[in-house]
């Protein structure tokens, strides 16, 4: 090559590279770009187990709430205290989704679904879903819904009893694995009505975690650069992400068929059927506009089946590690737990404002630790602000929530596990929750109340029946040791239950 056509190409290169990593006059500061990944190296570089963490870092290192960078070609803009945190999830210009690679790969090639779509059809299909999920109790206090939850907890207790499987034996289980069977047979029974074995259940839950540990909470290499996935498909995480998306495919249309067989005009007994009821009444109308298709009732039941088979067990799994950590904090429960309920039956959803301090300790241990650390992006619908700084139509814009539960604005010494700060004076639940682990405003989790539901349940089941240990010759993970995901979970660990001898104290 002459050194004038070299001297052209790297001109060239060097004009491509200043034009991609354009930005606009007050953009948020952030780290440097680089072709390819933009600043995605210093975040990895920073903290290759948790990149999220690396933001919480930058914002205090340039002294701002905001950070900016490139994740790939995507502008990206990261809020990290809990005033612009609240500022994203509020303002109605910062509700779109991104268009990425993963979205579009679980729509068959469009964004569907709850959680990866926006405008009229999120509108529309979010409506539509709550509404007629409360039904079934997801989303309020349900006396059906509650039944069944106890009857899981009471089949997991057993399970903890007289288990000799891999996953439980001689009361020493493996986490989060023990909780998957569990969370995966709630959400199919809202979404289907059907309830599955519990081999089948764990498998579907294990598969479902595997693939929320390979998306990462900044969207990941696989987002942004999806062209790699034809180099190192392991690497990226899509060998993962296709055989779980296929799976979980092939998993809901097994629930939507059996439901079309048996369908008939009075049935309503479910939210598949009342999907498909609303799809043909549609066509039958012949509406302009109509959001509802058998594509996307399979999407929503990938959102819900994903969402509640990871995020339970995962957040519950947390919960019992804190609780084996701080036993003064695992005592504490369980004499409120005697005091209230006694042991001739399990704690209920009626029980929770009368056991303020196990509120106390899961509101507690969701703050310090933030399940989804950077929520779900949000998109810019148009050009605007976020913490004075310029913020162009388009931006992906991510809520780092970790950042918003150790912000010192607000928390006293956050890096300390204190379920008595959410406790008042009178030994009541502080009303004003400045938590936001689910996020907030229009986008809040669709989840929330059912994700909450069973974490109480669970928890305080299990507490009123087990003392929790670590098992001789193991150790309690760290939370550095977390793995990162679209949801974190621990590093599965080991837990000894030891069976608490009510009996004796009667
Ligand atoms: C501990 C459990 C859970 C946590 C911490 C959690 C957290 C979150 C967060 C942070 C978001 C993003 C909000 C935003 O866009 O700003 C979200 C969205 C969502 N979650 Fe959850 N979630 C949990 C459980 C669940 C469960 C059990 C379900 C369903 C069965 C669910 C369904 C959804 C849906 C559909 C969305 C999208 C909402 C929308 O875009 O309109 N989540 N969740």
């Amino acid at each position: 090559m002459t050194p004038i056509l070299l001297s052209l190409v790297i001109v060239v290169l060097l004009l491509i590279y200043l034009n991609t990593f354009r930005l606009p006059k007050n953009f948020p500061p952030g780290p440097k770009n680089f072709p390819i990944w933009g600043g995605y190296y210093q975040v990895l570089w920073e903290n290759l187990n948790l990149p999220y963490r690396t933001f919480h870092a930058m914002a205090k290192r340039y002294k701002t709430n905001v950070v900016g960078l490139f994740l790939g070609n995507f502008k990206v803009v990261v809020a990290c205290d809990l005033d612009t945190c609240r500022e994203v999830l509020l303002k109605p210009e910062f509700q779109g989704r991104v268009d990425a690679f993963v979205p579009r790969l679980r729509g068959d090639g469009d964004l569907l679904g709850i959680i990866f779509s926006e405008g009229p059809l999120w509108q529309e299909q979010r409506r539509f879903m709550l509404r007629n999920m409360r039904d079934f109790g997801f989303g309020k206090r349900s006396d059906s819904l509650e039944h069944d939850l106890q009857e899981e907890v009471q089949d997991l207790i057993d399970l903890i009893r007289k288990g000799n499987t891999e996953v439980c034996k001689d009361r020493i289980a493996q986490i989060p694995e023990l909780l998957y069977a569990i969370n995966a047979n709630m959400a199919i029974q809202i979404y289907s009505g059907d309830r599955k074995p519990l081999a089948e259940a764990h498998e579907f839950g294990f598969v479902m975690a595997e693939q929320a540990k390979v998306i990462d909470a900044t969207t990941g290499a696989l987002n942004i650069t999806p062209w790699m996935r034809h180099f190192f498909p392991k690497q990226v995480g899509y060998t993962v992400t296709k055989h779980a998306t296929k799976y979980a495919k092939r998993f809901v249309d097994s629930l939507i068929s059996n439901h079309k067989e048996k369908l008939s005009d009075e049935t309503s007994n479910d939210f598949i059927d009342r999907y498909i009821h609303e799809m043909n009444n549609r066509i039958y109308r012949g509406d302009e506009y109509n959001s509802f298709s058998e594509r996307q009732l399979q999407v929503i039941g990938l959102d819900m089946l994903f969402a509640a088979s990871t995020t339970i067990p995962f957040m519950t799994a947390f919960i019992l590690l804190l609780l084996t950590k701080y036993k003064e904090v695992q005592r504490k429960c369980q004499e409120e737990i005697d005091q209230v309920v006694g042991q001739g039956r399990l704690p209920t959803l009626q029980d929770r404002q009368f056991l303020p301090y196990c509120e106390a300790t899961i509101r507690e241990a969701m703050r310090y630790q933030t399940l989804a650390p950077l929520g779900v992006p949000h998109k810019a619908l148009e050009d605007t602000t976020l913490g004075g700084y310029f913020i162009p139509k388009g931006t992906m814009v991510l809520t780092s929530l970790y950042s918003a539960h150790r912000d010192e604005k607000v928390w006293d010494e956050p890096d300390k596990f204190m379920p008595e700060r959410f406790i008042d004076s009178d030994g009541k639940i502080i009303r004003k929750d400045m938590t936001v682990p689910f996020g907030l405003g229009k986008r809040v989790c669709a989840g929330e109340t059912f994700a909450r539901q069973n974490i109480f349940v669970q928890m305080t089941g299990l507490l009123q029946n087990f003392d929790l240990d670590v098992p001789a010759q193991c150790r309690l993970p760290d939370l550095s040791e977390n793995v990162s995901g679209i949801s974190e979970s621990p590093k599965p660990f080991q837990l000894k239950f030891t069976d608490r001898l009510y009996k004796k104290k009667i």
